[in-house]
């Protein structure tokens, strides 16, 4: 029995017992289940199409040292002391044909993805860029801003390169080391081979294709050969029929065989004969051998080998950018119907169709701890 003259104090003790338990409760719940949030990383575009934008964007991207890999002094004398004298106007004029009001198609269709990906998930979803802004950076620091505690980070880029992938994952690790320490990343794993992004981007190509083409060309972005041996911790990959063979541990870091392999996991989804497709590189620069077979060069030569109505696509990107708009989409065309080709079928890549927005929001998903 209590004593009623203490009641009042019972019931102090109780919400004291009360909220105690809830305290305990919370910071459970807040260490066991951390704010989560997106952060979607893709590869920038400069700022405007000014010349001078172009450079100070050049100089970021190709002053990275996983993407012109030469010592600081050899890469510095290559990339100010040559490309950057002359390839900005170049490019500037490249940017200005596919430019639209709202920016560069690059950072415009990556905030498309980002936005109806915000509708599928209640969890907050930025974007990061990782040369140009909105840089990685500022990504996470709209995240932290937001509460988020744990980042599941998404680089763009179904196979995995050196020059993409590598290069977003160290320039996250070295951001949170320096400006985030207590923000735990989790990454999301190149997806080159995982059903659900072969059976998207076989749907999104099916309903692209004319209904009579000659062959389906899968154009991918080059890189120097340099690079796969770099990476390669097996040290086997001879740049060869190597990088077809089934399962070997040379595989997860070659950006060759993963390019093979989605052409290949697209052919049988499509039903497609393997003479009806086509494994291509496209946009090398400089004077290194880059992986072959090159887009510009197979262009120029399949009208004479009897290919006169062409489909092709670009699945190194999963966003349209210039590399597809501008070098595929007219320079390709112009190569392709000026060597004799009668029909050039771009199809366009998954930008931000729903059933590509459902891959991402799974494959982040699968990341959470
Ligand atoms: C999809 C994967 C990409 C790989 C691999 C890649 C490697 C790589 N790129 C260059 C040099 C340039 N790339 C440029 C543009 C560009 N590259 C990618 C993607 C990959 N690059 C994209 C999506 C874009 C388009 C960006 C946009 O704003 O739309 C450019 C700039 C444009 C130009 O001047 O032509 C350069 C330069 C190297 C050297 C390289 C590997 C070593
Ligand atoms: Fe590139
Ligand atoms: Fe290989």
């Amino acid at each position: 029995m209590r004593d009623s003259r203490y009641e009042f104090r019972y019931e102090k003790l109780e919400i004291l017992e009360i909220l105690e338990n809830n305290i305990t409760q919370n910071s459970k719940i807040e260490t066991q289940n951390p704010k989560k949030g997106i952060l979607l990383v893709n590869l920038g575009s400069p700022k405007s199409t000014k010349v001078e934008d172009v450079k100070e964007y050049l100089d970021e991207f190709l002053m990275d040292e996983r993407v012109i890999d030469y010592r600081w002094f050899f890469r510095a004398l290559l990339v100010r002391g040559i490309i950057l004298k002359t390839r900005p106007k170049k490019s500037a004029a490249a940017y200005k044909t596919v430019w639209t009001e709202e920016g560069s198609p690059l950072v415009v269709i990556t905030k498309q993805i980002q936005k109806k990906l915000q509708k599928l998930v209640d969890i907050p979803v930025e974007i990061g860029m990782r040369y140009a802004e909105p840089s990685i950076e500022t990504g996470i620091r709209n995240l932290v801003e937001k509460g988020v505690e744990e980042i599941v980070l998404f680089p763009l880029y179904p196979q995995y390169a050196m020059s993409t992938t590598e290069t977003v994952v160290e320039k996250a690790k070295e951001v949170q080391a320096k400006l985030f320490p207590n923000v735990k990343i989790n990454y999301v794993k190149p997806f080159y081979n995982r059903d659900i992004y072969i059976n998207c981007l076989a749907e999104s190509i099916k309903e692209k294709l004319p209904e009579n083409f000659d062959l389906l060309q899968f154009s991918y972005h080059g890189v120097p050969e340099r690079h796969i041996y770099k990476t390669d911790p097996t040290k086997t990959c001879k740049i060869g029929d190597c990088c077809f063979k089934e399962d070997h541990p040379s595989h997860q870091y070659c950006y060759r065989h993963q390019c093979l392999k989605t052409t290949e996991l697209v052919r049988q989804q499509l039903g497609l004969e393997d003479s009806q497709v086509k494994s291509t590189f496209q946009s090398r620069l400089g004077k290194d051998k880059w992986i072959e077979p090159y887009t510009d060069e197979t262009l120029e030569n399949l009208p004479k080998n009897g290919v006169k109505n062409l489909a092709i696509v670009c699945p190194a990107f999963v966003s349209d950018c210039l590399e597809t708009l501008e070098e595929i989409s007219v320079e390709g065309k112009e190569e392709f119907l000026h060597a004799g080709g009668e029909k050039f079928n771009y199809i366009p890549c998954l930008n931000d169709e729903d059933r590509w927005i459902e891959v991402v929001k799974q494959l982040c998903e699968e990341e959470f701890s």
